[in-house]
């Protein structure tokens, strides 16, 4: 069975207060962008689960894998064949994409649905909230605000279908870890719903990304490609996420290129 695993943008991201678990929690609204990774799995050909990783080179070890790690996760408390697992990696990591968290969310619900275990999406969720903060979403995979460490979800009525989505990955990465411990943590001035509920043109004076400022101190190349994307003309333009990757909204088609930057871009 193979699937295809879906990257996220944030629309609007605020660190509201550092947590006594050393987590923040968050507001936000998670939206599914279509940048994909590719996951098969097959019966083993040998006497273990093996992971095969083709396209960019995951830095983690097979073991820290996320999808080594939701296959476990699963295989600790059911019946589980051992399996070959190929992951086509094409999302970028470190870049605010969710990617790794993706490959996990998808591995819980193809073996949920593959071995019928009879897991309902709501504990699929629970489980998927073990292995990241943004994983979740990506069991119901439809735009959500959210907040907690980013688990706790509602869905929410945000359609930008029709929109051209352009993602601009810098040739750095961002770790999470690293855009929090810049953060001074405070309530959004405006609050999300009412943000996001503006037309889209209102979105750059009332929704913004926490991580921004910090980081776009850090590294000036992430202001100038966001400056870029609104000179080509986007209804909308942020950084997704903790970065590094920045996505511009446009209600036309459009060339998006930036020397040295990957970029992908589709109609949603
Ligand atoms: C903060 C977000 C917003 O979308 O960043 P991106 O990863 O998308 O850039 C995500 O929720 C991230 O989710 P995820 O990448 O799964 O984070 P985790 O692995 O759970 O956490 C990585 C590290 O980030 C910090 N962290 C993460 C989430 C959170 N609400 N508070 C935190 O302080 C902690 O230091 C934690 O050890
Ligand atoms: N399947 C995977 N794909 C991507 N990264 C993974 C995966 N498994 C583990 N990781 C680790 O998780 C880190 C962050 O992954 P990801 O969720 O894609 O990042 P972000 O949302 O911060 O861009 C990577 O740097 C990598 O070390």
């Amino acid at each position: 069975m193979v699937v295809f695993p879906n990257a996220k943008i944030n629309l609007g991201l605020y660190v509201v207060e550092k947590r006594p678990d050393g987590f923040h929690n968050l507001e936000t609204i998670f939206y599914p962008a279509p940048w994909r990774d590719a996951l098969e799995v097959v019966p083993a050909t040998g006497n273990e689960t093996t992971l095969n990783i083709t396209g960019l080179a995951v830095d983690a070890p097979t073991e820290k894998n996320l999808v080594m790690r939701a296959y476990k996760l699963l295989a600790n408390e059911y019946k589980l064949p051992k399996l070959d697992i190929y992951l086509h990696k094409a999302i970028p990591f470190g870049a605010g994409l969710g990617g790794g968290s993706a490959d996990a969310a998808f591995m819980l619900t193809m073996l949920n649905q593959l071995f019928e275990l009879g897991i309902s999406e709501d504990k699929l969720a629970e489980y998927a909230a073990t292995l990241g903060s943004d994983c979740a979403f990506f069991v119901y995979n439809c735009p959500m605000i959210a907040s907690g460490r980013g688990e706790i979800l509602s869905p929410i009525k945000v359609d930008l279908s029709g929109y051209t989505i352009v993602l601009v990955k810098p040739p750095f990465g961002i770790s999470t870890p690293e855009a929090f411990a810049g953060i001074t943590p405070k309530k959004p001035k405006i609050p999300l719903t009412e943000a996001i509920s503006q037309p889209i043109e209102r979105w750059k004076d009332v929704l913004f990304n926490d991580f921004e400022p910090h980081l776009f101190r850090n590294h000036p190349q992430l202001a100038a490609i966001k400056q870029q994307l609104y000179d080509k003309g986007a209804n909308y333009a942020a950084m997704s996420g903790s970065g590094s990757t920045i996505f511009g909204l446009f209600d036309k088609e459009i060339d998006f290129t930036v020397e040295g930057c990957t970029v992908f871009s589709a109609k949603l």
